[in-house]
């Protein structure tokens, strides 16, 4: 190592991601830390966390929350079931977060938790949801080769200094600089030792884990052009704006599922063609006895949206239009019991005879899906909407 320097393998073995998740979430107001507000009834840092363990290839995920928040970050864990993650107390500044996130892998005070070193440690916002394993991989191997790399953007508004009388002293050529982003990687020698040499002033005034890899290793990080969506939550409109992308991703793909009788198959068809231009849609038949473990399999997909069609045949001439009273009894009852796990369930009646033709009532159906699928208000859930 020289002097004074920082010294980092040459090969790299693993890879582990720190999230600082430490933060009072001041700028967006309100009594709870904006990593912990809901989205779509789940909380924003479990997005985070959900993004990066998909990520096979990261070992370890070491999530930072300050201390009173440990127990509410264990139990996110637990709920959403999510793996190889760690949870760690942070400090009072973001940068003393991130140092703390860094010591599990050199200081390990969980002898009974190897947690293996990374030769690359990936450091990411935990108020960044919207990271994709693309990006990940990207400053990962340009961390490999450069020691440090970090993802950025093109500045939407230009940086400008002001004079001491408040008025403007000069603008900088918007073209020639970027936004900062996350992810960012390190080498894990290089950011750690930096963090260990870093002056107090830096820990506590600092933003700039990269700045701090050249200051203190000099290293010169590589910069990696990142997508639009690797914004930081900061205020409340990033947090509706984090809503609206989520309910979005929520909405790509339903799966209608239909008895294997004709009539009901039938129908389920009609409704598949009425939302194929709008929705990537699945139909499948299956006898209402395979019904139940078959969803099993199916509920573990990636679809987020369900249409079971089942199917009641007037068969009297002059039968008055009558509702199954305790049909949706059992269908209320069972939408309150999964909505606590954020799934949301409505009853979708279609009624039709000659004179209303069944494919303007799937049709009429089939927007009514899809409005109740895009807004998924949770007030609307066990209620029946009539087609
Ligand atoms: N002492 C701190 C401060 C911030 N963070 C984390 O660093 C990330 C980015 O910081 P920022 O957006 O500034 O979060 P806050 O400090 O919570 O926001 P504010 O400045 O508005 O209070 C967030 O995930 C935040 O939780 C942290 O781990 N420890
Ligand atoms: O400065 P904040 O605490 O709001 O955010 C921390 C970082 O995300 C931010 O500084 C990026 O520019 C990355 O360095």
């Amino acid at each position: 190592m020289e002097p004074g320097g920082c010294d980092a393998g040459p090969t790299v073995k693993a890879v582990a991601a720190v999230l600082p998740a430490g933060g009072s979430g001041e700028r967006l107001g309100g009594a709870t830390p904006k990593q912990f507000c809901t989205v779509q009834g789940r909380p924003l840092v479990s997005y985070t966390v959900r993004a990066v363990e998909r990520v096979s290839w990261i070992s370890d995920i070491i999530v930072v929350v300050s201390p009173e928040n440990i127990e509410t970050m264990k139990s996110i864990i637990e709920k959403y079931g999510h793996k190889r993650v760690t949870v760690t107390e942070g400090g009072i500044t973001r940068h003393r977060s991130i140092f703390n996130g860094l010591k599990l892998f050199s200081e390990n005070k969980f002898s009974n938790h190897l947690l293996q070193k990374p030769e690359v440690v990936v450091i990411h916002d935990a108020v960044r949801p919207f990271v994709e394993e693309d990006i990940l991989l990207k400053v990962v191997m340009a961390a490999k080769e450069h020691g440090a790399a970090g993802a950025i953007r093109p500045l939407v508004s230009t940086v400008i200094a002001s004079a001491a009388d408040g008025c403007l002293d000069h603008s900088l050529e918007r073209t020639k600089y970027r936004a900062s982003e996350m992810p960012q990687a390190f080498l894990f020698d290089i950011i750690y030792q930096a963090y260990q040499q870093c002056t107090d002033y830096d820990l506590d005034y600092g933003t700039e884990c990269l700045h701090l890899a050249l200051k203190y290793c000099k290293t010169n990080a590589k910069l990696v052009e990142g997508t639009a969506d690797l914004w930081k939550v900061t205020y409340k409109r990033d947090l509706y704006a984090a809503e609206s992308i989520i309910k979005d991703s929520l909405s790509q793909q339903i799966c209608i599922i239909t008895d294997v009788k004709e009539a009901v198959v039938q129908v389920g068809f009609l409704l598949h063609e009425s939302l194929r231009s709008q929705i990537k849609v699945e139909t499948i038949s299956i006898s209402l006895s395979k019904r139940d473990n078959h969803l099993q399999n199916i509920f573990s997909g990636q679809c987020y949206n369900f249409v079971c069609i089942n199917v009641h045949l007037n068969t009297s001439e002059n039968a008055s239009f009558s509702i199954d009273l305790e049909e949706l009894t059992k269908m209320k009852k069972f939408a309150r019991e999964v909505k606590r796990k954020n799934i949301l369930v409505y009853g979708l009646l279609i009624q039709y005879k000659d004179y209303f033709p069944l494919q303007e009532t799937v049709n009429s159906a089939a927007a009514l899906t899809m409005a109740l699928i895009k807004d998924r208000n949770p007030e609307l859930t066990g209620q029946l909407v009539v087609a």
